[in-house]
């Protein structure tokens, strides 16, 4: 009788664990599904982000040489931050460019090298605790003669991840995309870098090849500096095409529950995928990913012109797949989902969309 017993007990303790995991997975499926419905994204601003993907991304082609895929590099990486900088030059070289380099301050290069031996990491930035005042200005000089020698191979920089807020360290680095600008090299600002484009404006008004990555936070200093005004969510689109119109001629990419973009010309979105987790990193993760994509739109648009300006094509497949990263390790480590997972399931994302022939 007591086996008995224990039999109904254990098959009614195995019936309530498959429903807990039922449960579980209907609560998934339908935060999902609540994801597109809250995040209120206008069906009409919707792009096709997987065609967009498919149509910037380069073949395989025996034919091509190193560097030709992509040379990427990260400028940022200080004291504090070794993480994001990491996060966003390793992301390029998983997606496919062929180089990814990082730009920065002597104490990080070392952590940074330890993190991978595939990235080139140049130990070439200060900040002001390293620095005598009386030496400010050759050390400034010596930094960007070292970055100079760089800079024109490189395909597209990532301004910021990781860079801190160090004032001789930003006053170098803002330096170094002046040169970058001079040299018509694509920019993708994010993190410490849009602290210091938000008090700077000037260092990428009026250039097309500058994309500024928002997440709440840096948007919300954004659009209070530039539109003197508060973030006004029930005109979100709308507000966001006058806050890149307003800056002049850069694209936005501002992070959310969905992604909107903006050239300050039309507004669209990628809502598709994504992971209810929140871990910090995933920003550093998408503007590596943007910063490849907007080199392979740009040699897309110089090989068969373009109609569609290449940056808001390089942050839509950049939205996209990244998106699609986290959902992919968000199914496989639910709440224990890290940005490294996100970045060990970016080449299945990609294979997914735009199977290798
Ligand atoms: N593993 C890593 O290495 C990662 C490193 N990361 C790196 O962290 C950096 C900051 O990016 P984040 O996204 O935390 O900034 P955000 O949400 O605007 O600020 C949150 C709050 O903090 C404050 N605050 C920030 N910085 C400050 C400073 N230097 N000094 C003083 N206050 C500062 C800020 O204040 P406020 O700006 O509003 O004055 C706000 O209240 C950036 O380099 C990023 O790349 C991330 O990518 C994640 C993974
Ligand atoms: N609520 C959300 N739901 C789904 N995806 C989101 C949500 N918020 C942000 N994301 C996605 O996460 C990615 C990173 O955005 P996030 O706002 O976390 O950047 P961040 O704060 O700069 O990150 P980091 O910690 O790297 O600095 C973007 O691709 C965005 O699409
Ligand atoms: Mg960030």
């Amino acid at each position: 009788m007591q086996q008995c017993y224990g039999g109904i007990i254990r098959r009614q303790q195995h019936l309530i664990r498959c429903l807990a995991v039922n449960e579980t997975l209907i609560s998934v499926n339908k935060i999902t599904r609540m994801q597109s419905v809250m995040s209120g994204a206008s069906p009409n601003l919707e792009v096709d982000a997987l065609s967009i993907l498919r149509s910037i991304s380069p073949t395989l082609d025996p034919n091509k040489h190193k560097g030709q895929a992509g040379k990427i590099a990260v400028v940022g990486g200080c004291r504090e931050y070794t993480g994001a900088p990491y996060f966003s030059a390793i992301s390029a070289l998983k997606i496919g460019a062929d180089l990814s380099h990082v730009i920065c301050t002597k104490d990080a290069a070392p952590v940074i090298k330890s993190y991978s031996p595939e990235l080139i990491v140049h130990p070439l930035l200060e900040e002001s605790y390293n620095v005598r005042e009386e030496d400010r200005k050759s050390i400034s000089t010596r930094v960007l003669a070292e970055v100079d020698k760089w800079l024109e191979r490189f395909d597209c920089l990532v301004i910021g991840p990781g860079l801190g807020r160090d004032p001789f360290l930003l006053d170098c680095v803002s330096d170094i995309m002046k040169h970058a600008r001079q040299s018509n090299i694509p920019m993708v600002i994010d993190g410490d870098g849009l602290f210091l484009v938000t008090n700077q404006l000037d260092l990428v008004s009026g250039y097309p090849l500058a994309v500024l990555t928002p997440n709440v936070n840096e948007y919300k200093r954004l659009v209070q500096k530039v539109l003197n005004c508060e973030v006004n969510d029930q005109d979100g689109p709308q507000q966001l095409l006058s806050l890149a119109s307003s800056i002049g001629d850069v694209t936005i990419l501002r992070k959310g529950q969905s992604d909107y973009f903006s050239d300050g010309k039309e507004v669209k979105s990628v809502s598709i995928f994504g992971s209810p987790r929140r871990c910090g990193g995933q920003g550093d993760i998408l503007s590596g990913s943007v910063a490849v994509f907007l080199a392979w739109a740009r040699q897309v648009a110089a090989k068969e012109g373009a109609d569609t300006n290449p940056a808001m094509l390089g942050c839509i497949a950049g939205s996209a797949l990244m998106r699609k990263a986290a959902s992919l390790a968000f199914e496989d480590k639910k709440r224990s989902t890290l940005t490294s997972d996100i970045i060990e399931c970016l080449g299945r994302s990609l294979e997914d969309i735009y199977p290798v022939r």
